[in-house]
This record gives C-alpha cells, structure tokens and sequence, in this order.
C-alpha cells in the first residue's frame, strides 16, 4: 500500500440523525482511523443518516462512485429490531462478498458476548471500495474494527490491484507461516490479564492468522521445521545407486487404466487390444505396375487393347480374353481372365486410331510369367488376420494400419497425469520484472516441456514458498489434479529444504529414497502416499536447473514410459568416443555432450559442451546425450580422449 487508505464512516441510526442521540460509534471510530492505530488511514467522508434503505444505498453509492473512497465502515443497523437495514442495503451496493470479514467479526465477537449471534455483518467490495458494516455500540464497533483490521492494507492493495505491495505482503505472510506452529502454540496458551487485554486480543489475532485456518480446515502444515539448530548434519537417509533408484521407482509405476480415443488422438499411446482385418487388403487382385492386363499363356507377341482399368474403377465390368489386353494403373483391378500385367516399358505401339489419342494395339516385347506384376486379393493383410497386438506403441505406421482396416476408435493405455510444482521464496514468473534477490523459474518450464514432448498430460502447479504452509497447500492443489507431482527445490540440507518434512508430516507420505549417488542429482527424492483413495506419486528432484532436468530424464520418463504401458522404457544408450579427455567426479557423472557422426568412423565422437556445474542450464542446452561418466577412484582421475563410454540418447 503505498498511502493512507481513504475511509468514510458512515453511521446508521434513526436516533443520531435526528440529533435524538449523540453519534457515540461513529466518533470513536474515526478518531481511530485519524490515530492510524489500526492502519494507515484518513478519514475522507462521515455522514450520520436515518435507517433509510435508499438513503443508505444513495450515500454508499455515492462514496464508491464519486469519491471513490477505498473502505467504507458503517456502524449500526446490523442488528434484528425492525428499522435495522444496513445488511440489506449494502447487499444492494455491493458486487462481492467478502464473508470472511464477517466470520472473523463473529467468530471473535462470540469469544466476548454470545450476543453477537445476533449481529448480522455483511462485508463486500464495489469496485474498488470495500464495505464492512459494524455493530451500532460504541464497544462493539471498535472490536470489531480491530478484529479485521491486520487484513485491510491487504484487501485494499488487492482491490486497487498494487501488485507490488501485494506480493510484498505474500512474501511476508509466507515467510511468517515458517514459524507459524511456534506462534499457534504460544498462542494457544497466551492468557492476557484485563489491562493487556485489548492490546493481547488485536495482537492475538494478527498473529494467529495461520492458526485460525488450522481450526476450520487444517490449512496449516504439521512438519516442524522450527528446530533449525537441531536438524541432522548428514542426511538421514541411505544413498543409493542410480539403477537402484530407477528400479525402485518403476517398483511403484502401476500401469494406467484403458480408455478409448479416437484412432486420430492415439499416436504415442500403447494399444490395449488386438487389431483383427475385417476385409482383405487389397480387395481384389491388383496390379503392381502401370502396364497391360494380359492372359500369360498367350506369351509375346501384338494384342488388341480393349479398354482399361484405373485405380478406383470397378473390375468387374473388364474382361480380358485371348490375344486381347487391358491397360491397368498401379493399384487398380485386375480383370477377369488375366493373369499376369506387362509393365508399358516392356511395350511398343502398334496401331493407333485415326485420331493420333487411342491405342488399338499394342506389342508383348516379353513373354510375362503367370502372375506376374500382380497383388492377389488379401496379400499384404488378410481377413481375419491380427495386424496389431495389445501392447504395442501406436507411431503413424500403426495408426495408418488402424485407418486401413477401418478402426475409428481404439482402446489405449491412459498415460499418467503430471503436476510441475517448483519451490523456493526466490523465484518468480518470467514474465514479471526481476525482483531483488529473486530469479526466474526456469525449472517448471523445462520440465513441462519435457513432458509435453512425449505428449504426457501436465498441470502447471505454480511456485510454493519455503515454508510448511504454503507446500502443503500447493501440493494439495497439485494432488487434486495429477497422478504425479514432480517438484524441484528444497531437497537438499538448507534449513528451508522442507519438502520431505511436509510430504511425511502433512500427506502421511513413504520416502523410498532421498540421496542417490550421481552428479548431478545427488538429494534426488522419491515418495508415494494415499491421497483421497488414490497412490500418488512424489518426485521430489533438486533445484539446480541441470539436476532437475537429468533426473527427470533418468527416472521421470521410464517411469512415464512403463506407466502408460510400453515393454521397453528404459532410456536408449549407444557407445560413443570422448572427443578430449574429461576429468572424473567422485560421483557417477551424467555428461552433457554434443555428438558427432562423420564418414568413416566407427562411432559417434562426444563433444563435452563445457562447465557442468548442474547450475548452468546452458551446458544442457543442444546437448544430445548424456556421457555415463564412472566414479572417480584414486587410480582413475580421468578420462583420456577416445575413451568409448556409453551415452544415454536425449530427446528419445
Ligand atoms: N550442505 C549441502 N548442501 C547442498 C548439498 C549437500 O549435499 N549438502 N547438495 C547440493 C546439491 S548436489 C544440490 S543439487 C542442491 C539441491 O538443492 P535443493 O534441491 O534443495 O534446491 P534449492 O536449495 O531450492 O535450490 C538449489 C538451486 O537451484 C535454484 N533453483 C531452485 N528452483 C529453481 C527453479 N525453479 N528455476 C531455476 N532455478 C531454481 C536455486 O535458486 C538454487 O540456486 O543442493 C546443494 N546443496
Ligand atoms: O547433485 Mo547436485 O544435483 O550436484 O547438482
Ligand atoms: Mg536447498
């Protein structure tokens, strides 16, 4: 928010506007507003007016519309004696509702009066101007004002649409739910004595705004992430080889369910049945050449041409007998009585008619074998012959046979369902101007991609901050939508590396590993969990740009591959030759490299692309392959060039 927030108050009551009664309320609240106590704010308008349904709705209207005010308070009228109209006024004012103000007002007054039962808050937005109707008692009004008033710089920044303050405001609500749990409980057994207890209600309150969602829908995140001192030095858990990893992972890839597209829709998925002919191809015996249907025992020689057969004719209208011939197209019928086709290359003209167009006859140069040049009827596919089988993987040939045989509608396996979530309080969108010490999501991005190249179904589950609350609740989000939540950030040993706390503590979450023996890739993490009767699947992969998209390669496509029911899904690899020598890491590497096919040599040859820090997305851009780079050991610090070494194929 960047300045004061321009209030109008505005009393209802039949008793003040007639000077009947002193307008206690309305007073009080504006030297609260004017004393900035509760948020920056000035007083711009008061009027104090009868309990008028239109005289209300006139003033209202007029302070949205004219003067353009960004809060309006009213004060009195919300309660059950007849003249009470406020609610329905500003319900008629109003485009929005905004009940949470009101809860919060009820919730809060109920913990001093049950009286408040009886009051009736309606709060609400009209354009750009927030209306909250408070109680007409002096007391209640204030208490009122003070409950809701920690969310009004907010709700005001979000109406105006100030983007910037509201992030800033995001940011920090995030960054307090870190501590959240460390607050609820304070809060919980916080007493105050009567003097604190204004000051203590208001603090209470702001504090505990996590705490209050805990109590009406477990919003708030279970993993104590608090105990920073107290965290483990060396990860918990055991590190693993890559090949035990993957295999652990396809342990849990349970085949998708089957469903029926349209043959149009089905490249890339894998068939869940078996493709039978109904109807032979081709249809009829056809010829392979352009050329003349002849009989082939009348050997070489001239023969009289009578009429032809092109592709899509009819045949049964054509007849050849002795000493006569049929031209035929490719692909057209055969007449009946022939056995063989001359290709016209094999010809000469013998005799044309008058008008110098029409062939009369024609010479046999060759004498043709019987059958020759002719596909009989059912020879590449036969009735009742099964085409494709269950399982296999549907590429433009297998659809083509699906359209030749006349299947419109296939079954297919369904492929898993992805959700692309990344974490970290310093990333943002990379369409938004670069904050301070922010950087663009690069990761959601490429992995989306990743997957879209193999046309598996992704849901953009947006950025979580690193704090419990705000994973859990885009986790959540992400869950409801994909059978798969791939993450990436907060694996590794930082303090704000949460994402394994809260998928243990908050979606009662298995870790089946968390620390594989690879560069990069190293926190690589793999979780599953019931969620609303269903198993999901949890890859949690490393921040680093390169590290998220290796693993995803390594372990997220098998996985796909085997899921949407391929035999074969592991990654293909061929042998290729180091162009230099490379240095070895103490882990397993998986090498970017460029490679290169010229005449003459055995193997492809395996251009490094340069610094593989797993930070620098550029060392995987182009790259074709991943170099499988052994362990460093003390007898083998490095490669020399030429060294044949398996490279993992990318884009495959
Ligand atoms: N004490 C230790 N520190 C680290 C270890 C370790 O074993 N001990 N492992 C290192 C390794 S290896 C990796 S890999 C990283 C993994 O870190 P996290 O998965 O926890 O990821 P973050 O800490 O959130 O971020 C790491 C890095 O990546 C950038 N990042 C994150 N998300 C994105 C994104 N969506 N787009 C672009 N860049 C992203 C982030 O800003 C960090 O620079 O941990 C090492 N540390
Ligand atoms: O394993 Mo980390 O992924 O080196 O970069
Ligand atoms: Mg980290």
């Amino acid at each position: 928010m960047s300045e004061k927030i321009s209030v109008g108050v505005l009393t209802v009551s039949d008793r003040c506007s007639t000077g009947e009664a002193t307008d206690e309320s309305g007073a009080n609240l504006q030297s609260l507003i004017s004393s900035g106590e509760l948020f920056p704010g000035t007083v711009d308008q008061y009027l104090c007016v009868a309990d008028d349904c239109s005289l209300i709705i006139k003033t209202l209207i007029s302070w949205c519309e004219v003067h353009k005010l960004q809060l309006i308070l009213t004060t009195g009228g919300t309660g059950f004696s007849p003249r009470d109209i406020t609610p329905e006024a500003v319900k008629k004012v109003i485009g929005r509702e905004a009940p949470g103000l009101s809860v919060c007002m009820l919730t809060e007054s109920l913990k001093i009066t049950p009286l408040a039962m009886l009051s009736r808050p309606v709060c609400g937005y009209r354009g750009r101007t927030l209306i909250v109707t408070l109680p007409g008692s002096k007391k209640a009004s204030e208490e009122c004002v003070r409950f809701i008033a920690p969310a009004i710089p907010h709700a005001v920044d979000l109406l105006m649409d100030w983007k910037v303050p509201v992030e800033k405001t995001h940011d920090a609500l995030q960054a307090e739910g870190s501590s959240c749990r460390h607050h609820t409980t304070a809060c919980q057994h916080h007493q105050p004595s009567a003097h604190q207890h204004q000051h203590a209600h208001h603090y209470h309150h702001h504090k505990c705004h996590h705490h209050q969602r805990d109590e009406t829908g477990n919003t708030t995140s279970k993993a104590d992430v608090t105990r920073i001192s107290g965290r483990p030095r060396k990860s918990p858990y055991p590190m693993i080889s890559v090949s035990e990893a993957l295999e652990i992972i396809l342990s849990h890839a349970d085949q998708c369910t089957n469903k029926v597209v349209p043959m149009q829709d089905a490249l890339g998925f894998v068939l869940a049945q078996d493709i039978i002919a109904n109807d032979p191809l081709p249809p009829f015996p056809a010829s392979i050449k352009d050329g003349y249907a002849v009989l082939s025992s009348d050997g070489a020689g001239v023969r009289v041409v009578d009429g032809d057969s092109a592709a899509g004719c009819r045949p049964e209208k054509l007849k050849v007998s002795s000493g006569k011939c049929v031209r035929v197209n490719t692909g057209a019928p055969i007449p009946l009585g022939a056995d063989a086709v001359v290709q016209v290359e094999d010809t000469e003209l013998v005799k044309e008619a008058n008008d110098g167009r029409t062939e009369l006859e024609i010479k046999i140069l060759k004498a043709p074998s019987k059958g020759q040049d002719i596909r009989p009827l059912g020879c590449d596919i036969a009735v009742g012959q099964k085409i494709l089988s269950s399982g296999t993987l549907l590429g433009p040939a297998e659809l083509g046979l699906l359209a030749t045989v006349g299947v419109t509608n296939v079954l297919v396996v369904s492929k898993p369902t992805f959700a692309v979530l990344s974490t970290g309080n310093e990333l943002q969108e990379p369409g938004e101007a670069l904050r301070e010490g922010h950087i663009r999501d690069s990761n959601k991005t490429t992995l989306k991609a990743l997957l879209r190249q193999f046309d598996y179904p992704v849901v953009d589950a947006g950025i979580a901050k690193d704090n419990p609350t705000s994973l859990l609740t885009s986790i959540r989000s992400a869950l409801n939508q994909a059978d798969i939540l791939v993450t990436t950030g907060g694996v590794s040993m930082g303090e704000r590396d949460m994402l394994r706390p809260v998928l243990t503590s908050d979606f009662n979450a298995e870790i089946h590993f968390a620390q594989v023996f690879m560069k990069p890739g190293k926190p690589t993490t793999f979780a599953t969990c019931q969620f609303n009767g269903h198993k999901k699947l949890i890859l949690g992969l490393p921040g680093n740009p390169v590290s998220a998209v290796v693993t995803a390669t390594l372990y997220i496509l098998p996985l796909c591959r085997k899921m949407s029911g391929r035999s074969t899904y592991e990654n293909t690899c061929i042998r290729a030759k180091l162009s230099t020598s490379i240095k070895l890491d103490p882990r397993p590497e998986y090498h970017r490299a460029l490679l290169c096919w010229s005449p003459g040599i055995d193997l492809p040859v395996a251009h490094s692309t340069g610094n593989q820090l797993s930070s620098r997305l550029l060392s995987m851009a182009s790259a074709q392959a991943l170099l499988k780079l052994p362990p460093a050991t003390s007898e083998t610090q490095s490669l020399p060039d030429g060294t044949v070494v398996e490279a993992l194929l990318l884009n495959m």
